[in-house]
Parts: C-alpha cells; sequence; structure tokens
C-alpha cells in the first residue's frame, strides 16, 4: 500500500466530481472504494498520482489525463531552484515518468504532451518572473484541461441527444460516467441531458468484469442521479438484445485509432458484434484527445494486460484454482465496421471513418 497521506471521507461528495485541484494537493476520490465507501484521498507528489493512475484509484481515459497533468503541476512545484533549463528537465522527467503508469488511454500521453509543451512556453517568456510563476502557468494549464474536459463532455451529450429517443433502452459497457472524467462522463453525457430535459432513457448497465466498473461506477452514479438504470452481468448483454429491451449501445473509449477501430474495455468487442447480430446502433462518445490519428488501426493500440488477481480475487476471495493461468487484458478492439458513429464535442463522425476523423481536425468546433 502506498504511504498516501491522510484520506478524508468527503460529506459534500458529489458523484459526478471525482478529482479536484486544492491548491497545494489533487484531492481524489478512489474508485477503487466505491460503492461501499467514498473516500477521498489527498495527493501530494507524482508518484502518489502514478499510483492513483496505475492501481485505478483514478480511472477512464479523460480523468487519467487530468489528474496525470496536475502529477506533472506536483512534480514541477518539487524542483529546488530558479534555473529554468533545470526546471524544464525536471518536468520532461515527470512527463516521461506519469507516462509509464498506463499503456492504452491515448488521454494520458495527450495530457502530458500539453503540460510539457505549455512548461516550453511559460519557459520561454521574456517576463520571465520566478521558477514558482512558471509553476503556477503550469497549475492554470491543467486546471484549462479539466475545465475544458467539463466543457467537452456537456457538447458530446448535446450533440449525442438527438439519437435517442424518450424510453429506449441504451446499453453501455464499463463506465465511461461523470466519475471517468471531469463531469457527466463521455457515454453517459447524453443519459444526464436526456435527464434534464424530462427524456426517460432506460439503461442496462454491463456489470464489466473484472474489475466491475460498470456495477460499482455506473450504475452507482446513475442511480445517484435518478436515472433509470438496470445492472446485468457480461454475459447478459444478448439475450436482453433478443428481448428487444435495447434500441441503442453508447460506450466510451480509450484510444480511437486513424480508421475508426476502437479501444475500450474488455467486452466490448462482444457487445458490438452482439449489436450488429441484432441491427442496434453501437455508438462510441469520445473527445477529441481521445482521438489518435498517430496510431493507424486497432492492432497498434498497446493493449494493457493487469494482474491474474483481478480476476481471481476480484470479489475479496479466491474464485479459481492457485495458480490457475489467467488472461487478464484490460481492454479489447472493436474494428471500425461494427462501429454506427463516433460522438464527439465537434459533432457525430460516420464511416468512412479514416477520411472523416481527419476531416474533424480541419473543422472549427460547432
Ligand atoms: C470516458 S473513458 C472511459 C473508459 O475508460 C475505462 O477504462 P478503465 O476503467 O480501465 O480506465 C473504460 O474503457 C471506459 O470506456
Amino acid at each position: 500500500m502506498s504511504n498516501f497521506s491522510t484520506s478524508t471521507t468527503n460529506t459534500e461528495f458529489n458523484p459526478l466530481i471525482s478529482l479536484n485541484w486544492r491548491g497545494d494537493r489533487l484531492e481524489l476520490l478512489d474508485q477503487r472504494l466505491l460503492p461501499e465507501s467514498i473516500v477521498m484521498l489527498d495527493l501530494y507528489t507524482p508518484e502518489e498520482i502514478w499510483d492513483s493512475i496505475h492501481s485505478m484509484k483514478v480511472r477512464g481515459a479523460p480523468a487519467i489525463g487530468i489528474a496525470a497533468a496536475f502529477g506533472v503541476v506536483l512534480g514541477a512545484g518539487q524542483y529546488p531552484n530558479e534555473d529554468i533549463a533545470g526546471w524544464l528537465e525536471n518536468v520532461k522527467k515527470v512527463c516521461d515518468y506519469l507516462a509509464t503508469s498506463r499503456p492504452t488511454a491515448v488521454n494520458l500521453f495527450w495530457a502530458l504532451d500539453r503540460m510539457y509543451a505549455a512548461a516550453v512556453q511559460l519557459s520561454e517568456d521574456p517576463n520571465y518572473v520566478s521558477i514558482s510563476s512558471l509553476n503556477e502557468g503550469l497549475v492554470q494549464e491543467a486546471i484549462a484541461i479539466r475545465a475544458e474536459d467539463e466543457e467537452v463532455c456537456r457538447r458530446i451529450g448535446e450533440h449525442a441527444l438527438p439519437l435517442f429517443q424518450d424510453g429506449m433502452g441504451v446499453l453501455t459497457h464499463c463506465n465511461a460516467g461523470g466519475l471517468a472524467t471531469a463531469k457527466y462522463g463521455t457515454a453517459t453525457a447524453p443519459m444526464y441531458l436526456a435527464k434534464e430535459q424530462g427524456m426517460k432513457l432506460k439503461i442496462f448497465a454491463d456489470e464489466t468484469r473484472p474489475v466491475l466498473q460498470g456495477a460499482r461506477l455506473t450504475a452507482f452514479e446513475l442511480q445517484q442521479a435518478g436515472i433509470d438504470v438496470t445492472l446485468i452481468t457480461d454475459n447478459m448483454a444478448g439475450m436482453v438484445m433478443s428481448k428487444g429491451w435495447i434500441q441503442a449501445v453508447i460506450v466510451g473509449t480509450d484510444r480511437v485509432a486513424a480508421n475508426g477501430d476502437v479501444a475500450n474495455k474488455i467486452g466490448t468487442y462482444s457487445v458490438a458484434v452482439l449489436a450488429k447480430a441484432h441491427g442496434i446502433p453501437f455508438y462510441v462518445a469520445c473527445p477529441m484527445s481521445t482521438i489518435d490519428l498517430n496510431t493507424p488501426t486497432g492492432a497498434h493500440i498497446p493493449i494493457e494486460e493487469r494482474a491474474p488477481e483481478e480476476v481471481t480475487e476480484g470479489f475479496g476471495k479466491r474464485t479459481a484454482p492457485q495458480g490457475i493461468k489467467v488472461f487478464n487484458p484490460a481492454f479489447d478492439v472493436t474494428p471500425n465496421e461494427y462501429v454506427t458513429a463516433i460522438i464527439t464535442e465537434k459533432g457525430i463522425i460516420r464511416a468512412p471513418f479514416d477520411q472523416n476523423l481527419k476531416a474533424l481536425y480541419s473543422e472549427p468546433i460547432s
């Protein structure tokens, strides 16, 4: 167990807000303890941020990026003197360190690249005052990343909402909710906006083995928000579709390749194949910071493999023979032919994804 600073049970817990910058520390909801306990951790060092990302105390592509951005702030603040070149070198070292925390969600690298670019720009400022003013500039960049994510997620919800009608059954996998972002979520953004506008959606949340983000997080936050949510086990997805209970699937993603292949929580590919077999639209909701045009296809996306104990001891007891071989990939790749549309803050992208994703970067935000 890491040497974490004191944790506090936050009585003003807002299920949509999983991380807050407190000036000298990042206050972060320990998502591993949900839904039973609401514990906010106070993180003061990049090492604590690294561990929180790696151990999934904070998880979800945008939330990982935001946490890493504040990890850079905490690391930069540790630099001991007024040497600009040394300060910038230290920022690079912290970024490279945080980049090793998890390999799949491209938002981690997007946020670190943005923080380092900000540090370079700050270090070249002719009006340089002091290292502490450079650090303040990094704080503002991290705060901007978080604030933009909240706005982006709301826009994703606005673009996605017309795809849904009152009374629709919607299946989602894993947690691409407020807990995975600054607020609203990506896949859940239209669910929250539907609730705001009085539209009644019937959400079916896959429990999402082995870490149970659907059961522990999506079911939790949607129930807290008063949204109609039914928890199902992953192997029920086909049955509820065959019963005609599902009119759309919407999920988040950790990385979209240039050709529209989508890496997302393990089990997403199976849901996509089932959706296609039942003629159900399969939507992927994500900010542009999750689209990676430098990764040509899904085959090029690094897929994280996690500890066997997540599978064999995930329920607090051993559920498999001692020493059994385990394959525990945290993600899979859904080929673009199973994707109906990708919903971003700039609008809805449909096939041909390679052309239309590229075009996304040449048009102003609507
Ligand atoms: C809004 S991104 C959420 C995305 O991240 C999750 O992975 P993890 O819980 O391992 O960080 C899952 O793939 C979600 O779709």
